[in-house]
């Protein structure tokens, strides 16, 4: 009797979640991680409060009195925009609330802000609470970007040096796009990165991109040419490189830049290829270290990709200070290896 078996048989496919809400998402675990206590699923979930208020105020900016500046500078020595005000008071507001976290980091505040001091109260958080300024009264995208770290340990509230810690301390971390629709995405790095679309018209955050993986190599180069002058060597010729035109190995590459960090990350994120924003030559670079880069690398490495210096691994980097700014590079895992080549002088 010959064998009948249906060898094209395969088994169901794990039930799509796409159209699951933020908060049953994160209450029901399936962001992985393990043995959540109410604390942490609840701080996850204050994220996408956070969102929705400033996204009412993004969609409404040129009405609410939240463009232009402050007349304010922050520790940064950058003018302040009104709207980085708001979405700063609106997420320390948020995160206060709860007794869940213990202090934050902000790119607004010079200090770290201590927001609890129960011993209770396990988690630190680093944000950027509104990333893109520069194209905020032009209404291009723009964003919020967070990371969140467990206290070292269960002292009363907590010190600068609980944030001193290599990204790949980091427990969770996401960012938000104000964009044609307002995206949520987050990942706690073991349960894969996932994104969820605001609907305004029911409140509520539902998921639209599930286990966002980035593609091993892209068509796409992100960086500010206009800084090319001021370049290391190598980084001029690694940008000379992805121009030339090689049709078998998939270059020239097409140029993509927003100037907001959020957006040209997210697309590099969903699309492949690279993001870089290199350090002038015998400098520091531009982007935050604690809540540009660290939060970043943590997304991009769950999802598939690499982040790094041009040099190291962004997650392995040991801040020695809350606002140290560092080179950084996103990306396609073969297309930030492309780049770290021509940095060791071998491209
Ligand atoms: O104008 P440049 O030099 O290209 O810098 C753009 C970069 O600066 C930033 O706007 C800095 O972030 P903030 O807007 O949060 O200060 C990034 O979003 C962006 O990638
Ligand atoms: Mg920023
Ligand atoms: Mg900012």
């Amino acid at each position: 009797m010959s064998d009948q078996r249906d060898l094209s048989w395969k088994p169901p496919e794990a039930p799509s979640r796409i159209g699951i809400t933020l908060e049953t998402y994160i209450l029901e675990g399936m962001l992985g991680f393990p043995a959540a206590t109410g604390a942490f699923t609840s701080l996850l979930n204050q994220f996408g409060l956070v969102a929705k208020l400033v996204t009412s105020k993004v969609r409404r900016a040129g009405l609410a009195n939240v463009l232009g500046y402050t007349g304010q500078t922050n520790v940064q020595g950058e003018v302040v925009q009104k709207l980085d005000e708001v979405a700063n008071e609106t997420l320390l507001s948020v995160l206060g609330r709860r007794g869940h976290c213990a202090a934050v980091v902000s790119e607004e505040l010079g200090e770290m802000r201590l927001l609890c001091t129960d011993p209770r109260a396990k988690y630190i958080v680093v944000v950027d609470p509104l990333d893109g300024s520069s194209n905020i009264d032009v209404n291009i995208s723009i964003g919020t970007i967070f990371g969140v770290l467990r206290k070292s340990d269960a002292k009363m509230g907590a010190d600068p040096s609980d944030f001193l810690r290599p990204g790949r301390d980091l427990v969770a971390a996401g960012y938000v796009l104000y964009g044609s629709s307002t995206l949520l995405v987050i990942t706690t790095g073991l349960g894969g990165v996932h994104g969820f679309t605001y609907d305004p018209t029911v409140g509520e955050f539902f998921l639209s991109h599930e286990n966002i993986r980035i593609p091993e190599r892209g068509s796409t180069y992100s960086i500010n040419e206009g800084h090319s002058a001021r370049w290391p060597e190598s980084v001029r010729r690694w940008n000379a490189w992805i121009k030339e035109d090689s049709k078998h190995e998939g270059r020239p590459y097409g140029a993509r830049y927003v100037g907001s960090l959020v957006a040209d990350a997210h697309r590099t994120l969903l699309k492949g290829g690279i993001f870089a924003y290199p350090a002038d030559r015998g400098g520091q670079g531009k982007l935050r270290l604690l809540y540009e880069a660290n939060p970043f690398a943590f997304i991009f490495e769950a999802a598939g990709g690499k982040a790094s210096t041009g040099a190291e691994r962004i997650l392995d980097r040991v801040p020695r200070s809350l606002h140290e700014r560092v080179p950084l590079v996103l990306g396609s895992p073969r297309d930030v290896e492309d780049f770290e080549q021509f940095v060791r002088g071998e491209g």
